[in-house]
């Protein structure tokens, strides 16, 4: 499944169309009692439509032909009573199946939500965001028309094509075979058009997901793309997707397109034959005139129904694609989970120890190769390495973000799998070099690390990793609303948030993927001393790339190739002329 790229389609495993249906529709039997009474409803509203034309018959067969104006009158208000109920209920009916059908895609889209939250980081891994946003946003909505119709179309729709066909073969046999001679043509027909166009809309919806995938990765991307001006590059590709996604609809439109007519084709066939017969019976068998015409009105009612329901085929054929993209993420297994019956992890002191671990993200490349190691609580490690080295891969293992192949990772002698990950991840403050920030106020941002947190306490931590300052400058200080992922702050404004955010979590265990961008002086003394002030106290993982914190931290692993080449502190490594001398001459010589 592995989709990285927005420009190529996903691969979708295919699926019993049966089975993704039924499991769609099992969603509206929470909604039993309501859809219950939409079919009665629904009920009334055919009874009501299959009793016109015998109202049409009654009135020229018995009330015009004897002249009794006053039975036609009495005849007519009747006609007139029942159908405006027949309005009012079906008024209700569609207010009933708009309200049930939106409450599905509410709960489908809240399990998809929370099932997506579950997964592991080798999920988001493999797809670009958008992807993963059009299958809840875009292919969740694609859903509705199908849900509510199967109700208000499939079952009464049903019950009026059978009702139709009972009453024209008791009412004449002959004049019924003759309407319905062309059934078998549509029949065939529908077949073999919905074999092809599911498939033509499977391919739509993935070309729809990578236009999506595009403008997301596009308006993320924007400062690049504008600072390296390859907006025509970037337009190319955009009209290039486009053009997919519209000739992929084409392509399913032109398979879709063709149920209307096979219909009404088989629809004007069905009538002439029904009053070629009749005619020709008409004196012969005696087949009376208003028994004709109300023929002619059930042969609309009988075709009517099968356009609907070649529609709503249709339809069902169009979306399924939707519900089998929905359906394949929900089945996605969380792979990083917590195992049966496992220990919520107690109050660390924060050591951390691997055993001969051995890691690979895929198959046959690996990455980790026998690391072992032992922190003691407290400690400041930093780790430094070439790029690539699997310094990354270190940390995020210790926070069980990815499950190891071989060895035991342990936190104060626990084993990470076998403790919940919630409680691991609680005692664990990671910060990555994004330090992404949530639309919202600068509190809201902070507390995010302590939920809970008073203001004391948000203001404590700010003033303990030099955020305070330029929080109080700002207008409206800790209310101070950011805009989305922190836009308006600076680089250095934005890790000192993100470092006030982690202080007030308080975590046993920090990570920290120290950020590289250059900032001014001023602030990086603030960042220093912020980073600093995170460190007292707790065990600390540092991939390191400002001297002073590879210099100040009690030991340096110097990984290189998934391996620790070296460790020790800085004037141990320095002395010893070895890798960590080569990479801190390379890189630091000049600086100092
Ligand atoms: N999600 C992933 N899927 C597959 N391979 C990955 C993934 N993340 C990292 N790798 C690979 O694992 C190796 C180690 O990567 P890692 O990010 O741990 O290195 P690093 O030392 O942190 O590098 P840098 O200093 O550049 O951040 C690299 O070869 C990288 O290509």
């Amino acid at each position: 499944m592995a989709i990285n790229s927005v420009k190529e389609d996903e691969l979708l495993e295919s699926h019993s169309r049966k089975v993704t249906l039924i499991r769609l529709f099992r969603y509206l039997l929470a909604y039993k009692k309501k859809i219950i009474f939409v079919l009665l409803i629904m009920f009334c509203c055919v009874t009501i439509t299959l009793v016109n034309p015998l109202i049409i018959e009654r009135a020229i067969d018995v009330y015009i032909k004897q002249k009794d104006r006053i039975g036609l009158l009495r005849l007519g208000a009747f006609a007139a009573g029942i159908n405006i109920i027949l309005v009012i209920l079906i008024k209700t009916r569609m207010y009933i199946m708009a309200e049930v059908s939106n409450k599905v895609l509410l709960t489908i889209r809240e399990e998809l939500y929370t099932h997506i939250q579950t997964l592991s980081f080798q999920f988001f891994d493999s797809r670009p965001t958008g992807k993963i946003l059009a299958r809840i946003i875009g292919d969740v909505n694609s859903l509705k028309e199908v849900l509510s119709n199967s109700v208000t179309t499939l079952i009464p729709d049903f019950i009026t094509i059978s009702s139709v066909v009972l009453i024209m073969f008791i009412k004449n046999w002959r004049l019924a075979i003759a309407a319905l001679s062309s059934l078998p043509f549509m029949i065939i027909g529908v077949f073999i058009i919905q074999r092809k166009a599911h498939v033509k809309w499977q391919i739509f919806r993935k070309k729809g997901s990578n236009v999506n995938a595009f403008v997301h990765e596009d308006i993320s991307g924007m400062y690049i793309i504008q600072s390296f001006g390859a907006e025509e590059e970037t337009q190319e590709t955009f009209e290039e997707l486009l053009t997919e996604h519209k000739n992929s609809f084409m392509a399913a439109v032109k398979y879709a397109d063709a149920f209307g007519p096979i219909v009404d084709f088989c629809w004007g066939i069905g009538t002439l034959m029904l009053y070629y017969v009749g005619v020709k019976m008409i004196g012969a068998d005696k087949v009376p005139v208003g028994t004709l015409i109300a023929f002619g009105t059930y042969i609309s009612m009988f075709w009517r129904p099968v356009l609907n329901l070649s529609n709503f085929y249709n339809q069902l054929i169009t979306n399924v694609a939707g519900a089998e993209r929905i359906f394949e993420i929900m089945d996605t297994k969380a792979d990083i989970t917590d195992e049966k019956d496992v220990a919520t992890l107690p109050e660390i002191k924060g050591e951390v120890e691997f055993q001969n671990v051995s890691f690979e993200y895929d198959a046959n490349s690996k990455v980790l190769n026998d690391v072992s190691f032992k922190v003691k609580p407290g400690e400041t490690i930093a780790l430094v390495g070439p790029t690539g080295a699997g310094k990354s891969t270190i940390v995020n293992l210790i926070s069980r973000f990815y499950d190891i192949q071989k060895g035991r990772i342990t936190v104060d002698g626990y084993d990470v799998k076998k403790i919940t990950i919630e409680s691991l991840r609680q005692q664990m403050g990671i910060m990555t070099q994004d330090n992404f920030l949530f639309s919202g106020t600068i509190k809201e941002n902070i507390k995010y690390g302590k939920l809970d947190a008073t203001d004391e306490e948000v203001i404590q931590a700010a003033k303990a990793v030099n955020a305070h300052e330029f929080i109080m400058e700002m207008e409206k200080g800790y209310d101070t609303v950011l805009k989305e992922r922190g836009a308006g702050l600076s680089v250095g404004q934005k890790q000192l948030l993100a470092f006030a955010r982690t202080m007030v979590s308080n975590p046993k265990i920090l990570i920290l993927d120290e950020a590289t961008s250059s900032i001014d002086t001023h602030t990086e003394i603030l960042v220093q001393e912020g980073i600093e002030a995170l460190l007292k106290n707790r065990t600390s993982f540092v991939i390191a790339h400002r001297l002073s914190t590879i210099q100040n931290a009690d030991r340096i692993f110097v990984i290189d190739d998934g391996i620790i080449v070296e460790e020790g502190n800085a004037t141990k490594l320095m002395a010893k002329k070895g890798f960590y001398y080569e990479l801190y001459m390379a890189q630091f010589a000049n600086i100092v």
